[in-house]
């Protein structure tokens, strides 16, 4: 970590670190409660629970204005920059930009300081989901509004009564759960479709991240809370996301509340799966360059098919608990724990030609020369298809070595057709885990989500710029930033947003000091950017100190387990206590 510090330091302009150090934009990588760095959790891991303890006993670092306007241009660029393709239009930004700028100072103090990184974390779930800025901002918001500080008639006044509507729908929805009795199947299944025909849909995405959030903190929340939000979760809001095909977020919920519905049996689960996880994904990984090596080099495969990819995957831990519940298996006769889906593109893509079976099977001959197929477990859905339409060639392979018992893995087998049935289709995955027994209706949700949202990004598109934003703009945040749009930032200009933020607008004098390079009273593009360099740098130094503290925590707590913490810390006192 030295090494980066020292590296970054000498990046940064000769004379400056003085400044950066009065304005709290020093380099120096410190855990700070307040940053807005994403956190590392947003990617979907299914065992992302935070640890019980947070950085929010640290003390907050020196807060200039300099800072939040560094935190504000950070967040908005990994936003925006993580926005699905097409949506991250200017009217868009323009949006997310204005609810940053709001929310921001509604969300630095709350939640033990770590509402700001959550309704982040929010955000960037949503983007993922393909969800535009209207959506994006809403989850912001959602966050400030329960924080407290903000109002309905803030957010309507200040950023349009599109995302007010769809928060009210959103806050509607969060209630409805206590008006049934969710242990109840029928009424849990019931109030599952209501949502999913009376809601705005989008507002359902929204409240399944608000949910993700909830259950990656549930720590936080005394015991009762935790089995109850736990269970509405696994009752309503992990089939739900099933339902819209929403797999990842489903899989993460579904393993949240298994977590605290069931903990001996997570421990079990858990430790099982955790103790092969990072040899079993590299061989997930190995395989599959392996395979696709193989298949795509091999001639008579390439005269049927004109394209292969292959996915894989780690099974959860929730679905693996499943499959032990079902028939009282132990866990190494699980024989998908290990996933690969291979999935072949005929060059002749008529359905009532035999290109794709001709594809599946000459895949399956390859794979029986090159691994070692147990017998007896292949099921061939292409030749007889399952009564719902489902089609798709499934293997076992032996992967263990001599010494070395290791899970079966499942390779899959099917063509891009064969994939879209068995994901929106009516085999569709949706219905096969979502619990929807109407045929065509997972289809349809999934249509209507990604209508709803195309129809959103549209309707943003159409929205007018501004007056002298109609034109292409190189940096979206410079342009937002430079309200008349003359090519520079003003120092009125940067007063304004120090102020929208919260800040002192004297601060706006002592940031401009700092990175107006040439010394003419604002700054020009190229002073932006070199300053934008600078926050990248920063977040990226915290990124890499998490990872650190995080380390050095998993062995602290490893260490615990076998009781020799408390004689490190009598050792060497508080110099090994991680927040
Ligand atoms: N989308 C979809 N996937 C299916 C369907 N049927 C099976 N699959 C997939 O294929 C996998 C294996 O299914 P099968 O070969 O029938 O195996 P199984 O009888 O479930 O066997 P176990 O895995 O031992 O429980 C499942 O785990 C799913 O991933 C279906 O109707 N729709
Ligand atoms: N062999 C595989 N290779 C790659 N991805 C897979 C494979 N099997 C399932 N998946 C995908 O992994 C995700 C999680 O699936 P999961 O393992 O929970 O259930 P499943 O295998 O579909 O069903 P079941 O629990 O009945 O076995 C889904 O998106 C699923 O499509
Ligand atoms: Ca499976
Ligand atoms: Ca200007």
């Amino acid at each position: 970590m030295a090494t980066a510090a020292t590296a970054a330091a000498a990046a940064v302009p000769a004379g400056r670190h003085q400044h950066q150090h009065r304005l709290g934009l020093g380099l120096h990588p410190r855990p700070n409660p307040h940053r807005l760095r994403l956190p590392t959790s947003v990617a979907f891991s299914s065992s992302s629970v935070p640890s019980t303890s947070s950085s929010s006993s640290l003390s907050p670092p020196a807060e200039g204005g300099g800072r939040l306007v560094a935190e504000l241009v950070g967040v908005f660029n990994e936003l925006t920059g993580r926005m699905g393709e097409g949506l991250a239009t200017t009217s868009s930004s323009r949006l997310l930009f204005r609810a940053l700028k709001l929310a921001l100072p509604a969300l630095r103090e709350g939640e033990g300081g770590r509402a700001l990184t959550r309704a982040l974390a929010v955000a960037a779930t949503l983007a993922d989901l393909q969800m535009d800025a209207e959506v994006m901002s809403a989850g912001i918001l959602r966050k400030a509004l329960d924080a407290g500080t903000i109002s309905m008639q803030d957010v309507e006044a200040q950023i349009g009564a599109g995302i007010a509507d769809l928060l009210h729908e959103s806050l509607r929805l969060k209630v409805a759960p206590s008006k049934v009795d969710v242990l109840d199947d029928e009424s849990a299944g019931a109030l599952r479709k209501f949502f999913l025909s009376y809601y705005d849909i989008r507002a359902v995405i929204l409240e399944l991240s608000l949910k993700l959030d909830t259950m990656r903190h549930l720590q936080y929340l005394p015991k009762h809370l935790q089995r109850i939000k736990s269970l509405e979760v696994m009752k309503i809001y992990a089939p739900l996301a099933h339902a819209v095909g929403a797999g990842n977020l489903s899989l993460e919920l579904e393993d949240l509340s298994f977590r605290y519905l069931f903990p001996q049996a997570y421990d079990h689960v858990d430790q099982w799966l955790r103790n092969r996880e990072a040899e079993c994904k590299l061989l997930i990984k190995a395989y599959k360059a392996q395979l696709l090596q193989a298949l795509k080099s091999d001639d008579e495969l390439n005269k049927i098919v004109k394209d292969i990819s292959i996915e894989g995957r780690y099974k959860s831990r929730f679905s693996t608990m499943k499959k032990l519940v079902k028939d009282g298996r132990k866990p190494e006769e699980v024989n998908d724990i290990l996933g690969l889906r291979i999935i072949l593109d005929p060059r002749c893509d008529d359905v009532s030609s035999d290109w794709g079976a001709r594809a599946c099977h000459r895949t399956h001959e390859i794979i029986r020369t090159l691994l070692n197929e147990v017998p007896g477990r292949t099921k061939d859905y292409v030749t007889q298809p399952k009564r719902n339409g489902y089609q798709s060639l499934h293997v076992a392979i032996d992967v263990s070595e001599p010494g070395k018992t290791r899970p079966l893995m499942e390779i899959q087998i099917r063509t891009k057709e064969m994939h879209r049935i068995a994901i929106g289709g009516e085999a569709s995955h949706s219905l096969y885990k979502g619990g929807l027994t109407d045929p065509g209706e997972g289809k349809r949700l999934k249509a209507i989500m990604l209508a709803a949202a195309e129809l959103a990004a549209l309707r943003l598109r159409d929205l007018p710029a501004s007056d002298h934003q109609g034109g292409e703009c190189k940096n979206q945040a410079f342009c937002l930033l430079d309200k008349n749009g003359d090519g520079r930032i003003s120092i009125e200009e940067l007063t304004e947003v120090m102020e929208d933020l919260g800040a002192e607008g004297e601060d706006a004098m002592a940031l401009m000091h700092l990175l107006d390079a040439n010394s003419d009273g604002s700054l020009s593009f190229d002073e932006f950017e070199s300053f934008q360099r600078q926050v990248e740098l920063m977040r990226s130094l915290e990124d890499r100190d998490d990872h650190y503290t995080k380390i050095l925590k998993d062995k602290l707590q490893t260490i615990d387990s076998a009781g020799l913490i408390h004689f490190y810390r009598k050792e060497l006192g508080d110099k090994l206590l991680v927040s």
